[in-house]
């Protein structure tokens, strides 16, 4: 056992100095406000002792609830923090320095006090923590902080400016650890109340009715307190005590309606409510002691600090309350929260850190002496004649024997480590082989994450063919998680300027990036005797990270390099892309069951667990009518999901969007189903010879063309079908104005392949829909800004960047040819310009087409005909229609 002054380091590893601890919970109850007293509230809840909070209101509800509450230990209004630290808080800030984790939670509704309360907490504790090192010189302390925020489901660096989402990585030794989370090394407590400053500056606050500076993230802070024995200090027989405090000020719990959120304060207020509801969950289950199927990671916030909820942290609630009538119903949830969490217990332990060395040596000492007393049993054995005693010592020899090589195995273990730089290794005072590091979560930890998300980004079609190409068991990587967090992001966003809405339908404009640095560097339109313009390639590893797919440049290298591809490009291999389906029969069994699936996901996510709230509120009700705690944290968790549902309604959007998209998967499904692919449309040197090439006239120009196709001689059923679907996209594509590159990009796709019909049909759906919004068919709620005339707009702009971009990719002379096939003057003004307003404009006329998409691939860099990924369409033509709001129904418009 480690004493904490370091004197010696005895590792006993029969010993667990884990002790059982239940939650201390405390309410803290504010004065009523300026609002609360300009409208006549009066006050519901007094503290009557130490530990008692009573309900002393006369209205009629009294009688449904219970009157008293008892908590370890309740403030009253007129109580200081000071006291609520000293009582609440204080030993649980400052077990850090005695190795042990702690965390120290504000729980309550929006304006109920939490940040009043959770700063004051961390001051003192700092302060105290100060003075506790000042008082111990005999041990070396070193104290880290890092700080984050949970803002709409994505953590971000409260220590950084850039807002980078950051990933939750699995640490088997460590648990949920955030990765590239910064961690300063403290100087002293003047630079750590400096950080505390910073993290308060950085912090998302917003107003809302209830409160003018309201947090709109959960907080945690983290202090990380290491210390060793001076007299020890890199000895090898050394050992640290290191443990963290989180000082947590969750955003407060709110009902929508009244704080009368819209626009961003509504989808935050939607994001803290879900995960407080998770929060809410977890600790109901752990109440009742069932330790399985706890939804951790539901939320960020639970997955964070799974260790303080009924893991191996000491954990204090302060649970903060407006004692407002008007706010008597929040209160009450409130309260029912904490009867929950006070029924929690956690396993707090002292954490050790061993120092490598002393470790190898004392795993070599115990191997020795094991084998000693092995080799004595040995020569025992054979002196011994006794048949019983010799199958005894025999056992103990093997149990030895055993116990040897798990010692060796330790020690190697230890060894390596000690040989690797990085992280120490935790050893707590059992001393468990654990796996090493990994910074991929498994499959199921993957797509549990992954799989609530879906729901919310709404991405249909895209989800649907991602997990048709990837089959059922599919795997999603962290990237794919911080994409999908970044798009929820942009999900609910206000903005409707035009390039918005062309990266809500198509994805991130390929022109972007290029186009700011050809306006900057080639101001002259005119002149084709310019210096060429080093123009920046367009980054496709970017686009294809934001598509969630591979890119096929990745794949390349990866396959040059020979390495071997991860998890995560397993499942974005482009041999799995549906063009090389070999069995189109697989299209609608796979497709029905993930889209079945989906739904029935999507459903269950949209609002929670209600069903399996339901159904253990029914169960708790028959089981124990007269608990009435338990069944007023049941009802409190049906009102949590009833105040979800109600704001779901009040944003009526997102049924819509459910709709649409089950509409769009169904449709898709069935129309793949009666899509009988004929047999020969299978064979692709059928299709293939079916092609002619008449690129050659085209040799100059059109040379990344070459092994284009020429689509215009049928030669089956399905090629006329394919024909003209792809020919009223055509059309469609100049009608609403759809980017160049994006057309360019599509068509180079498409080889005329039977699986091409799903993507065909998914960009015909997509423009039908732009189209019927244009027109006046659909009416959307933006309508004014979302018109043909921003779109031509931001068309016009993207043919400038084009022609700026003929000077880098066409030689003088290559251009002067362009000019005569097009039929412009090569003398005349602005004739690249000229030339890319003519591009993509006649969609009656295939060659103009090809020509046109010959030009474009060149100027932006597609280099093959039908290299580009498919996938890439899977999530970049994820129209975002939840921004929209309906008049009509959405399946007339299909
Ligand atoms: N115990 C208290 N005594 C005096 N004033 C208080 C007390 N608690 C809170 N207040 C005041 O009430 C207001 C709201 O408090 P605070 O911002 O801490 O609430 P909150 O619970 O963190 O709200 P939100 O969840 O919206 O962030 C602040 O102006 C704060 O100064």
């Amino acid at each position: 056992m480690g004493s904490i002054s370091g004197e010696s380091m005895v590792w006993d590893a029969q010993d667990s100095n884990a002790h059982e601890e239940k939650i201390f919970v405390a309410i803290r109850l504010r004065p009523l406000n300026e609002r609360e007293i300009g409208k006549n509230d009066v006050s519901d809840w007094e503290c009557i002792n130490n530990t008692t909070v009573i309900f002393k209101n006369t209205f009629q509800e009294r009688s449904m609830f219970p009157s008293a509450y008892t908590f370890d230990r309740v403030f009253g209004s007129d109580c200081p923090t000071r006291k609520v630290y000293e009582d609440a808080a204080k030993r649980f800030a400052l077990s850090v320095l005695s190795g042990m984790n702690s965390t120290i939670f504000a729980y309550g509704q929006t304006s109920s006090g939490k940040t009043y309360t959770m700063s004051g907490i961390t001051e003192y504790a700092v302060a105290d923590i100060y003075d506790y090192i000042d008082k111990h010189p005999e041990r070396e302390f070193v104290l880290k902080f890092s700080a984050m925020e949970i803002y709409n489901e994505v953590v971000k660096d409260l220590l950084t400016t850039d807002g980078t989402p950051l990933r939750l990585l699995d640490d088997p030794e460590r648990g949920t650890v955030i990765d590239k989370l910064t961690e300063v090394t403290v100087r002293d407590s003047s630079h750590l109340i400096e950080l505390l400053s910073i993290c308060e500056s950085q912090r998302q606050i917003g107003e809302t009715t209830l409160n003018e500076m309201s947090s709109r993230s959960h907080q945690i802070l983290r202090l990380i307190v290491e210390s060793e024995a001076r007299e020890y200090f890199g000895a090898e027989n050394s050992s640290t005590l290191t443990a963290s405090v989180n000082f947590v000020d969750l955003a407060g719990s709110e009902r929508l309606s009244q704080t009368m959120s819209a626009g961003t304060r509504l989808k935050e207020g939607c994001h803290i409510n879900r995960s407080l509801l998770t929060l809410g969950t977890v600790i109901r289950k752990l109440s009742k002691g069932r330790n399985a199927h706890i939804p951790y990671r539901d939320s960020k916030l639970t997955r964070i600090l799974q260790n303080s909820l009924g893991g191996n942290a000491k954990t204090a609630i302060i649970c903060t309350m407006s004692p407002a009538h008007s706010h008597l119903e929040q209160s009450r949830k409130t309260l029912l929260f904490a009867s929950c969490a006070k029924r929690v217990s956690n396993n707090a332990q002292v954490n050790i850190v061993v120092s490598e060395k002393a470790l190898v040596k004392q795993l070599q000492r115990e191997l020795a002496r094991l084998e000693n007393e092995l080799k004595n049993l040995s020569s025992l054995a054979a002196s011994c004649d006794s048949t019983s005693a010799l199958k005894e010592k025999e056992l103990l020899i093997e149990k030895m024997d055993k116990e040897i090589r798990e010692l060796r195995h330790q020690r190697d273990l230890a060894q390596s480590r000690a040989l690797r730089p990085g992280p120490k290794s935790w050893v707590d005072m059992n001393i468990h082989e654990k796996d090493s590091w990994t910074d991929e979560c498994s499959v199921s930890e993957a797509s549990e994450i992954i799989d609530p998300l879906w729901s919310d980004v709404a991405s249909s079609v895209s989800h649907f063919s991602d997990r048709y190409r990837s089959g059922v068991n599919s795997i999603i990587t962290e990237e794919e998680d911080t994409f999908l967090e970044n798009n929820e992001e942009r999900f609910l966003s206000d903005d409707t300027s035009p390039s918005l809405y062309i990266d809500k339908y198509f994805g991130p404009d390929p022109c972007q990036g290029w186009e700011k640095i050809g306006q900057e560097s080639d101001k002259n339109l005119d002149d084709d005797n310019v210096k060429d313009v080093q123009c920046i390639e367009i980054d496709f590893t970017k686009l294809n990270l934001v598509s969630g797919s591979i890119s096929p440049q990745k794949s390349d290298q990866d396959q040059a390099s020979g390495k071997s591809p991860t998890t995560s490009d397993e499942v974005f291999d482009p041999s799995l892309d549906l063009s090389r389906s070999s069995s189109s029969e697989e299209v609608p069994t796979t497709i029905t069951q993930s889209t079945s699936d989906e739904v029935a996901k999507e459903n269950k996510d949209a609002l929670g667990t209600l069903s399996s709230v339901e159904k253990e509120s029914e169960n708790l009700c028959r089981k124990d009518s007269q608990d009435s705690t338990m069944s007023e944290i049941v009802n409190e968790n049906e009102q949590i999901v009833k105040t979800l549902d109600e704001d779901c309604k009040a944003n009526q959007q997102e049924e819509c969007v459910k709709e649409f998209n089950e509409v769009i998967k169904l449709d898709l499904v069935k129309d793949i189903e009666d899509n009988s692919v004929p047999e020969d449309a299978n064979n692709k040197n059928d299709v293939e010879d079916a092609k002619t090439t008449d690129i050659n006239q085209e040799k100059v120009a059109d040379d990344d063309l070459s092994q284009s196709k020429d689509v215009e001689q049928p030669t089956s059923e399905w090629d006329s079908e394919f024909e003209k679907k792809k020919r009223e996209i055509i059309e469609l594509w100049n009608g609403c104005n759809i980017p160049l590159v994006h057309r360019t990009y599509f068509f180079l796709l498409f080889k005329g392949d039977p699986s091409d019909v799903l993507y065909l049909d998914v960009e015909l759906r997509r423009l039908s829909f732009i189209n019927n919004a244009l027109h006046g068919a659909i009416v959307l709620k933006d309508d004014q800004s979302f018109t043909q005339a921003s779109s031509a707009k931001a068309l016009n702009r993207e043919r400038e960047m084009l022609s700026r971009r003929m000077l880098k990719k066409y030689s003088k002379r290559e251009r002067e040819i362009l000019y005569q096939k097009w039929n412009i003057d090569i003398k005349s003004k602005q004739r690249r310009l000229q030339l890319c307003r003519m591009l993509w404009t006649d969609a009656t006329n295939m060659e103009h087409i090809k020509k046109s998409a010959s030009i474009v691939a060149k100027l932006v860099g597609f280099k093959e005909a039908g290299s580009v990924p498919k996938e890439m369409i899977g999530l970049s033509f994820v129209p975002k229609p939840e921004s929209f709001g309906w008049r009509h129904s959405l399946p007339s418009m299909m």
